[in-house]
């Protein structure tokens, strides 16, 4: 039964006016946000751990090895040399604590109804998790002038220009990305039109999450974001200079992945795996958060159109490996997830 992605969560509605809490005026951690073992939260020691998430400078002759290697070994690595002006990640800091710092009450406006994509709100997922998160996100399908003007009736303008030209950007390194890993595979652009550079921007599902961990009182008991996957075939982050990002690596050991300014994380999202027939891994990562510092992270999640079956590439299965999974559309997905 085909689903859009707005009525996927329609059935698990995240409805903040209920029970919500301003995170920002709270001096103790309340029990519905205490998590049992959240303990490796970033320490200094882990700013030097032994492994580490791989850094790919794009402009490196051998970029595409290492990118598909990251791809297979880890599911994440960061890049420098990505063509993001700088002030544009500056301007989209600015312009994220621009709207987390505004009032709760103002905030709420915007809230993301309960059958809805965009909008202010918990994590999607957190209606999955018998506890809750420390933060706060806000979601971006489309344009985000509806959600902007409730935010900023007079003064919405220059969010939404750089929310577009931030888009713009992701969406044109992403693609850039996808081809690199798609190359590798042996993946041609007519065999697969749909990811090309000339296919329409509206083909394709990109949906920006602004993630907002309000400082904690006690960040050893609390959870900023889940252990969860992404459902993407690429997703993209920009993380402000305070470290809160952990990816799970073989073992159950959480390492972080240290930010460094002007670099982006790329990690493998679910469709991903499913197109390559798991040779790329969609890896699960967390954020943990942080006694004093406001940590702020911009996802951007880049996927095929909603309509697009996915399935284990031809040329993958040519080579005598049988199809780990079903085709499915990134909607079907959503909702089976
Ligand atoms: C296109 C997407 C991808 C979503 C759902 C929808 C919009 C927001 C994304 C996130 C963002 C925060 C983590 C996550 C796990 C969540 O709770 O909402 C993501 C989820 C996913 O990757 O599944
Ligand atoms: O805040 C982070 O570093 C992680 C965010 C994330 O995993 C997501 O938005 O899917
Ligand atoms: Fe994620």
């Amino acid at each position: 039964m085909p689903v859009k992605l707005s009525e996927v969560f329609k059935t698990h509605p995240v409805c903040l006016h209920h029970d919500f809490i301003d995170l920002y005026s709270v001096k103790e951690v309340p029990d519905s946000y205490k998590w049992p073992q959240v303990v490796d939260y970033p320490s200094d020691q882990d700013l030097y751990d032994v492994e580490s998430v791989p850094i790919i400078d794009l402009m490196d002759p051998s970029a595409a090895n290492l990118v598909v290697h990251a791809c297979q070994t880890w599911g994440f690595f960061q890049v420098t040399n990505h063509g993001i002006p700088i002030h544009l990640l500056e301007d989209m800091e600015f312009e994220g604590r621009h709207l987390f710092q505004l009032p709760a009450q103002q905030k709420l406006k915007a809230a993301r109804p309960p059958n809805g994509m965009s909008g202010y709100g918990r994590a999607h997922i957190s209606c999955f998790f018998p506890k809750l998160m420390w933060s706060e996100g806000f979601t971006i399908v489309g344009s985000p002038i509806e959600q902007a003007r409730q935010l900023w009736p007079l003064g919405y303008k220059t969010f939404c220009e750089v929310v577009e030209e931030y888009k713009k950007e992701m969406k044109e390194l992403s693609t850039r990305l996808i081809w690199i890993i798609l190359g590798s595979l042996g993946i041609t652009e007519d065999e697969m039109s749909w990811a090309g550079p000339k296919s329409k921007s509206e083909c394709l599902c990109a949906a920006l999450h602004l993630n907002s961990y309000p400082p904690c009182p006690d960040p050893r008991i609390a959870m900023g974001l889940a252990p969860h996957t992404d459902t993407s075939l690429l997703t993209v982050l920009y993380q402000t200079s305070t470290s809160g990002l952990q990816v799970l690596r073989e073992g159950g050991r959480w390492v972080t992945v240290p930010p460094k300014s002007g670099t982006l994380v790329v990690n493998v999202g679910d469709l991903l795996q499913i197109l390559s027939n798991g040779r790329f891994r969609s890896v699960f990562h967390r954020a943990v958060v942080h006694q004093t510092h406001h940590r702020l992270s911009f996802a951007y999640f880049f996927g095929p159109p909603s309509h697009v079956q996915i399935s284990a590439l031809s040329k993958l299965k040519d080579q005598k490996r049988t199809p780990l999974y079903h085709p499915v559309t990134s909607d079907e997905f959503l909702r089976v997830k």
